[in-house]
């Protein structure tokens, strides 16, 4: 509690700061008076770097893969001067064995695993896909289908020597209805240029991503991705009415309807949304996007403990209800990471934790009045200690850069060992302090932020560079304790290469059968994706 009244004490770089006291009486005064009950200023100079999705990777400072990790290459073919003739015929002019352009296609964006490709095939269309596809599965080639390369589970770039299909280049949009807000296109479209085309026509994209100046949508939708518009518009689960996908031998498998409603047989959409390119190629998309919503408020508040973040988020769902679009959280150590790292200033005064709620509606009027009467309640109950509030677009992304950015200051702390777990909410923080405790002076940082409203954590532990014992430390020990606690070891960022071996954390192991029984059958001879999202196949030996 800051006690100066309006302000918390900080220098005001903020958008407009209300501190515990008499904050009660002028949220109410203003309300009467029909204005606002914070004052605008500027922010600090902060700078949103979009560069740091799309750097060029050194490849040479990243260990191999398949030197770090204990894997063997299956018996694939290698690519042959043939080969290539073939693949320049069907992609005259895209066919990449440049050093400088493979370097930064098989390292992945974290700079943690590194494969050896020769070949990037850069397709335009499902027809080239197509050919490509039938022509690999024949020579037993084995290909890594790659979207923005922004993942976070070493997914989507090779372990070995895995010709990389990019979807750079299918990047049109192929139709748009301003009635229904459907838009189709093709996977390789940017996420970022896809929201400015649907806002354009007053629609939004019903996802959105830190990584989107850079992720592909087809990518987003092969890793089911959930970001940070999950709690509001649901995850793309719902909100892909229909996809088209090649098979590993080149079939062109096209579910891509546009329809809200379609109860005819097995929903096969849903195979690939989530599959991470292992049992076919996503090329083209139907998607159902939101109307634009009129008025965005954002409220940056601070709170004394994890139990007041869980009571605000509480009182939250309870008084903002359908106009709450997200509900964030991030610990202190967090904040001084985004601060010490990355320069961004903390817009109220000190707190063990954050929060970052987002209301989104058609009547700014009403919305403000909500989050007015929000606000009151929780900073008069103490919930919460200070805040600060932002109605206009560029003071709400300099507060969103704080929550957005927080994976950018941990990849400047050092290695980074990152955990995507899905557990009941009041449990949420707990793994986070058990971890800290366990590891002591072997981390350098140990942090927990992520989509509170969607039951969401995202602990990572920073250390000054990776080791196999630290690894074993938390390793399964994090998966264990999310196990025990009926949790998941990947909410949303899948499993890809580095969290393959640990599904049966999370799933039965009936299911994981049934799974790899699936993949043998769309891809008899593994070719799509291999050494991801399931663990080596003993079980299909006796198929
Ligand atoms: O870096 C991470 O661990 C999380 C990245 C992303 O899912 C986020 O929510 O910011
Ligand atoms: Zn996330």
């Amino acid at each position: 509690m800051s006690g100066l009244g309006l302000f918390s004490g900080r220098p005001p770089c903020c958008l407009g700061v209300f501190a515990h006291g008499h904050k009660g009486a002028l949220l109410r005064r203003a309300a009467r008076e029909g204005r606002r009950p914070w004052r605008p200023c500027s922010f600090g100079g902060v700078a949103l770097r979009r560069g740091f999705w799309t750097r060029a990777a050194r490849s040479q400072e990243v260990t191999r893969t398949r030197d770090r990790y204990p894997v063997r290459r299956l018996p694939f073919a290698e690519v042959s001067e043939e080969d290539l003739a073939f693949f320049e015929r069907v992609l005259p002019g895209r066919v990449c064995t440049d050093a400088r352009e493979l370097e930064v296609v098989n390292v992945d964006w974290l700079k943690m695993v590194r494969g050896c490709s020769q070949v990037l095939l850069k397709p335009r269309t499902t027809e080239e896909v197509s050919r490509i596809l039938r022509y690999c599965s024949e020579r037993n080639l084995a290909v890594n289908p790659q979207g923005g390369n922004t993942g976070m589970v070493g997914g989507s770039v090779p372990v070995f020597d895995e010709i990389v299909l990019s979807t750079a280049l299918m990047d049109r949009v192929i139709s748009f209805d301003a009635v229904s807000g459907i838009l189709v296109c093709q996977a390789g479209c940017v996420l970022e240029q896809l929201s400015r085309y649907v806002e354009e026509r007053d629609f939004v994209m019903p996802l959105d991503l830190g990584a989107k100046g850079s992720c592909h949508i087809g990518g987003n939708v092969a890793t089911n991705a959930g970001g940070l518009r999950l709690l509001r518009y649901g995850s793309l689960r719902g909100t892909v009415l229909g996809l088209e996908a090649v098979l590993a031998d080149g079939l062109v498998l096209d579910c891509l309807t546009s329809l809200r409603k379609d109860n005819t047989g097995y929903d096969l959409k849903q195979l690939f949304i989530g599959s991470e390119g292992t049992l076919g190629v996503i090329t083209a998309i139907s998607i159902l996007c939101p109307r634009k919503p009129k008025a965005v408020n954002l409220a940056f508040l601070g709170c004394a403990s994890f139990a007041e973040v869980l009571k605000t988020f509480s009182t939250c769902k309870g008084m903002l209800g359908e106009i709450l679009s997200a509900y964030e959280f991030m610990d202190d150590r967090c904040m001084q990471l985004v601060e010490s790292h990355l320069r961004l200033s903390n817009p109220v005064k000190e707190n063990p934790f954050y929060v970052l709620i987002e209301t989104s509606g058609s009547d700014a009027r009403h919305d403000e009045e909500k989050l007015n009467n929000f606000l009151e309640q929780v900073m008069s109950s103490g919930l919460v200690t200070d805040g600060t509030v932002a109605t206009d677009n560029t003071k709400i992304k300099m507060l969103w850069a704080l929550r957005e950015r927080i994976t950018e200051a941990l990849s400047c702390d050092g290695y980074v060992y990152k955990y995507d777990i899905s557990l009941p909410v009041e449990k949420l923080y707990d793994i986070v302090i058990d971890i800290r405790s366990r590891l002591g002076q072997s981390a350098k940082s140990v942090v927990g932020y992520g989509h509170l409203g969607d039951g969401n954590l995202h602990l990572n532990v920073t250390a000054e560079a990776y080791s196999a014992s630290l690894l074993n430390a938390i390793e399964p020990y994090v998966y264990e304790w999310t196990a025990r606690h009926q949790g998941s070891i990947s909410a949303e960022h899948g499993l890809g290469f580095k969290k393959k071996d640990f599904i049966g954390y999370s799933k039965a192991p009936e299911a994981v059968v049934l799974m790899q029984r699936l993949k043998a059958m769309l891809d008899p001879k593994g070719i799509l994706n291999p050494y991801k999202t399931l663990p080596a196949s003993p079980e299909l030996a006796g198929l």
